[in-house]
């Protein structure tokens, strides 16, 4: 281990100190798993010697697939006890969800390095650790040097993806993590040991959860004139009314929706855009109230939900909307509403927002094109005071300029103070703003930020997914040149929304400039994403009408002596579609015994 350590120690810092794109002698020492999650990290503008823990927000930290863990934990709480070990639960997407240990030094340790509940492990944040295996699929051991972050390496961690039984896509990892001396190759058989009995927990609850969602049904279903839609993520029981308006529709796109509406305690009929155009009207109750996983019954309705009342009053009409920006999510055309009142005045107003969500692009559009000079406070540290205003007034000698401060909560106070002075002695025509803030924290102060009469909040691209499909529309304009010659098929743009953009839009460009860039494709599919996309947003499509369906099928075909048309008036639906069921579900009709 000694000599092994040694020789992977040196291959690291050769490989880390030679450019991205030069091949070493050391590149062939090290495992491919690892070199090339040590490339992606690097892609990724990560140092191994400056990763910094990063907290998630917006994420219920016991949720199902960490209850079910932890009752399988519980029972191994023995032999944990008796180790130096910590044992953590990741979701799909690398934030750490639980995390158990029993030795407090080790314990401390972690915590300073943001292996604790509430941090994201995710590789494009903290680079290579055992949570590769959320990329790979497979078990995998991570030994010391092997990690991207230098804060690592006194670590070993064996990790396994959690893959759920019946509907086999990803939920979480699990890995043991011990110190460098202490690894063991036994570590992996633990956790693989330790999912194979959390798989079988899951399995056990996925049968009483169907039967749940079943009773569900039949409960409400009494007018069946009423379409009503009884699901969670891998059972879906409609009946004939919805069947008819649902058509061919993808049970993702309708459990994604009943999801979203359940997590933001959406009350009241929501609208739903269906592939082919049509609107329907969603109400969506949970079938139980705290878990969002449990599935849901969906009222539903031709035709879209009333429009309902933004806290900035009545939404916006379309007219209104920032020049040269896109998006029709509800919070952006909130936003549109607020800035359109502030547009081509005089009172100076911040901007503010997550990073690359787009407070730039807003704070621009605040003034019809004039002479905007545009300044990063972000360069006031290395300029040094004296530089840094001499550079304001280089911009202000302009008498009509519009003056926009990026960052400007990233100023030192003294800094500030000496940009007040600035703009004092020389006032821009307007003084306009950005500043960073995550939703529900306030922004960094100092004394420049008090100067703001109006502020605006710029929403997360994760509170924006009605936005996705313009926004990709719009920087797939930008990057080929060429206006709506590159589609992004429903499914691409479903697979994004369902991850969490912590860099907003300028991931989501970045992403898009990889995608398009080199490729002659017009029309963007799953398999055309780069792949680690794809693994994180990986789950499987769900058929249509699934098993509960299949069977009340057959079981109509079965009453109806095999005779289709008998089949389909008792099902009330048209012989066509009755076909095309058969067809999407892959009956097998050969084979049923009638
Ligand atoms: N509504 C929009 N429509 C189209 N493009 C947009 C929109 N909002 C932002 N963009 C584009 O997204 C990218 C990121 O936006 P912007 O630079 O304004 O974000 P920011 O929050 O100021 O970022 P930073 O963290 O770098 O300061 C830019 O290329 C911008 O042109």
């Amino acid at each position: 281990m000694n000599d092994w350590l040694r020789t992977a120690a040196k291959a690291r810092d050769d490989i880390f100190s030679s450019s991205l794109d030069v091949s070493t002698h050391s590149s062939s020492v090290v495992r491919p798993t690892v070199y090339e999650s040590w490339r992606r990290s690097r892609l990724q503008g990560l140092a191994p010697e400056a990763v910094s823990p990063v907290e998630f927000s917006e994420i219920e930290l016991d949720n199902y697939l960490s209850r079910t863990v932890t009752s399988i934990v519980e029972k191994r709480a023995a032999a944990l006890d008796q180790s130096a070990c910590a044992l953590v639960l990741t979701d799909r997407d690398g934030n750490l969800l639980r995390r158990w240990v029993r030795d407090h030094e080790m314990a401390a340790d972690l915590d300073t390095k943001g292996v604790a509940a509430g941090f994201t492990m995710d590789e494009s944040t903290v680079g290579t650790t055992g949570l590769v295996t959320l990329l790979t699929g497979r078990p995998e051991l991570i030994r010391g040097p092997e990690h991207f972050s230098e804060k690592f390496k006194q670590y070993s961690c064996a990790s396994a993806p959690v893959v759920h039984p019946v509907r086999r896509t990803l939920l979480g990892s699990v890995s043991l993590i011990c110190r460098v001396a202490d690894t063991t190759p036994l570590m992996l058989s633990w956790v693989t040991d330790l999912i194979t009995a959390v798989e079988e927990a899951l399995r056990a609850r996925a049968c009483q959860r169907e039967q749940r969602l079943f009773e569900a049904y039949t409960t409400y279903n009494r007018d069946v004139r009423h379409p009503i839609v009884a699901l969670d993520m891998t059972t879906i029981i409609t009946n004939a009314a919805a069947a008819r308006l649902l058509g061919g529709v993808d049970q993702t796109l309708l459990w994604e929706h009943a999801r979203r509406s359940l997590r933001e305690r959406r009350s009241g009929p929501t609208s739903l855009t269906l592939p082919n155009g049509e609107v329907l009207s969603v109400d969506c109750c949970p079938l139980s109230g705290q878990d969002t996983d449990a599935g849901a019954i969906l009222f539903l309705r031709k035709g879209s939900a009333p429009r309902r009342k933004t806290e900035a009053g009545v939404l916006p009409k379309p007219s209104v909307l920032l020049p040269g920006l896109v998006g029709r999510s509800e919070k952006w055309r909130s936003l549109c509403c607020q800035a359109h009142r502030l547009r081509n005045g005089t009172s100076p107003v911040l901007v503010v927002g997550e990073p690359g969500s787009g407070r730039l692009a807003v704070a621009e559009a605040l003034q019809d094109a004039q002479a905007i000079r545009v300044v990063d406070a972000i360069d006031a540290a290395a300029l040094g005071d004296g530089r840094w205003v001499q550079h304001l007034h280089v911009q202000l000698e302009e008498p009509t300029c519009v003056l926009v401060i990026r960052h400007v909560d990233s100023l030192e106070p003294s800094t500030a103070v000496a940009t007040l002075a600035a703009l004092r002695r020389t006032p821009p025509a307007r003084l306009l703003a950005t500043a960073q803030r995550r939703s529900g924290e306030p922004a960094a102060h100092n004394a420049l930020l008090d100067h703001f009469e109006s502020v605006l909040e710029v929403p997360p691209l994760r509170e924006r997914l009605d936005d996705f499909p313009d926004l990709l529309a719009r920087f797939s304009e930008q990057v080929s040149g060429a206006k709506n010659s590159i589609e992004w098929t429903p499914e691409v743009v479903q697979a994004l929304t369902r991850l969490e953009w912590p860099g907003n839009l300028n991931s989501l460009k970045t992403l898009v400039r990889r995608t398009v860039t080199g490729s002659c494709a017009t029309k963007i599919g799953t398999d055309d994403l780069p792949p680690e996309y794809v693994a994180r947003a990986a789950r499987r499509q769900l058929a249509t009408l699934e098993q509960i369906e299949a069977q009340t099928i057959l079981q109509a075909l079965r009453e109806a002596g095999g005779n289709k048309h008998q089949a389909a008036l008792a099902l009330g639906i048209a012989r066509s579609t009755l076909y095309r069921k058969i067809r999407a579900l892959g009956l097998d009709l050969s084979a049923s015994i009638y």
